[in-house]
């Protein structure tokens, strides 16, 4: 196990010698404590498997270190880090056998087979491959191969990190859902640092203790599934987590006061330096219907089993929010208010006052 730090990284695939280059990986500094489950979350294209190649010492990166508690592995490679690494589609051999698949990371580094039996064992049970264990692996499922690697990239005791690329794609939604919960179980018997890659924030934020949220290359948040649900430091943070995600609305700050449509709203991030265009944000979750506030129209109501999403429009803007089944509903011309504690003023996308900015 090991503290993992990206000092000062960044990275692009072009030369960065030609000035004006894209960066996949914005300047980044970042620390993965020993022993943590986190989860590094963001849409396609956000910079998630360069960091990941990054760390595994598959990409060198165009600036910076990256340190193995205080050992700078920079120039390291794979299998030098000592780290384990489970991909989107299943890397098994299939001639062998489930258990000699298994089985082959701890014989690599050599294992006694005295003591590979009961951690192969032990390993199998915990991702359901006990039954199959004398098979040959060219017989499984998609599934079952994946279960594999995920056995693989978990059977070795001794690795400083281990890192999940996406790898429930192939998994059958019902089982997806028992592997989750299982690599979490998992998590925490073993305590291995480890990542889980994803664009899913469902994934994300049943494995993670702590997510790291990338945009365009750059963390724009790390967080408690908690923290980032109700204090997104960045709108994108907001929009990208929740369903549906956080209202973004136009507004302006005069004399220290927020305006939303020239109507003064209370909000909870301080305001009183600001001046000027900013965003509001407010997830469906916190507004409601009330007898007097912001003016809007109901303009569509779309049931979600215990709750309906309740699209409005109010001065050429999309509010949702959401409403408990069994609750009435008004139609037309309508009032909501805001829940003061959970209306916050964005400025370029970041919480004015908060960490990021
Ligand atoms: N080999 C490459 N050459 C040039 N550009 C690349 C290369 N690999 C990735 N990129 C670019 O770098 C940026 C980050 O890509 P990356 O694959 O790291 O994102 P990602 O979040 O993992 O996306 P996905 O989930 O789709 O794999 C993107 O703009 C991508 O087009």
């Amino acid at each position: 196990m090991a503290r993992i730090t990206l000092e000062d990284l960044a990275h692009t695939y072009f030369d960065p010698a030609e000035g004006d280059v894209e960066w996949a990986v914005r300047r980044l500094d970042l620390e993965w404590a020993d022993g943590g489950a986190f989860a590094l979350l963001g849409p396609s294209g956000c910079g998630k498997t360069t960091l990941l190649n990054i760390m595994s010492g598959l990409l060198r990166p165009t600036r910076g270190r990256i340190l193995f508690d205080d050992r700078d592995v920079t120039g390291l490679s794979p299998e030098a880090r000592n780290i384990a690494q489970v991909f989107q589609f299943p890397v098994v051999y299939d001639t062998m056998s489930v258990y000699d698949n298994i089985a082959f990371p701890l014989r690599n580094r050599g294992m006694a087979e005295a003591e590979i039996a009961p951690r192969v064992a032990e390993i199998a049970e915990l991702t359901e491959l006990t039954p199959m264990l004398r098979q040959r692996a060219a017989g499984l499922t998609a599934d079952g191969k994946q279960k594999i690697s995920l056995a693989r990239g978990l059977v070795r005791p001794d690795v400083n990190l281990v890192m999940f690329d996406e790898p429930l794609t192939v998994i059958d939604p019902h089982l997806k859902w028992v592997l989750r919960s299982k690599l979490r179980e998992l998590h925490q018997r073993v305590r291995t640092t480890m990542i889980y890659v994803t664009h899913d924030q469902t994934e994300a934020l049943t494995f993670a203790d702590q997510v790291v949220v990338m945009n365009a290359g750059e963390v724009v948040q790390i967080g408690t599934p908690v923290e980032l649900f109700e204090q997104p430091q960045h709108t994108f943070v907001g929009h990208f987590i929740g369903s549906p995600g956080m209202n973004v609305l136009p507004a302006k700050i005069e004399n220290g006061t927020a305006l939303f449509g020239g109507q003064p709203v209370e909000v909870a991030n301080p305001v009183a330096a600001a001046e000027g265009v900013v965003e509001l944000g407010i997830r469906p979750e916190f507004v409601r219907f009330a007898p007097t506030g912001i003016p809007a129209t109901v303009t569509n109501v779309a049931d979600a089993g215990r709750y309906r999403i309740i699209d409005t429009e109010s001065r050429g803007h999309s509010i949702k929010l959401l409403v408990d089944e069994g609750e009435p509903i008004p139609s037309g011309a309508v009032n909501l208010g805001f829940a003061p504690g959970q209306t916050r003023l964005y400025r370029d996308g970041w919480l004015i006052g908060g960490a990021g900015r």
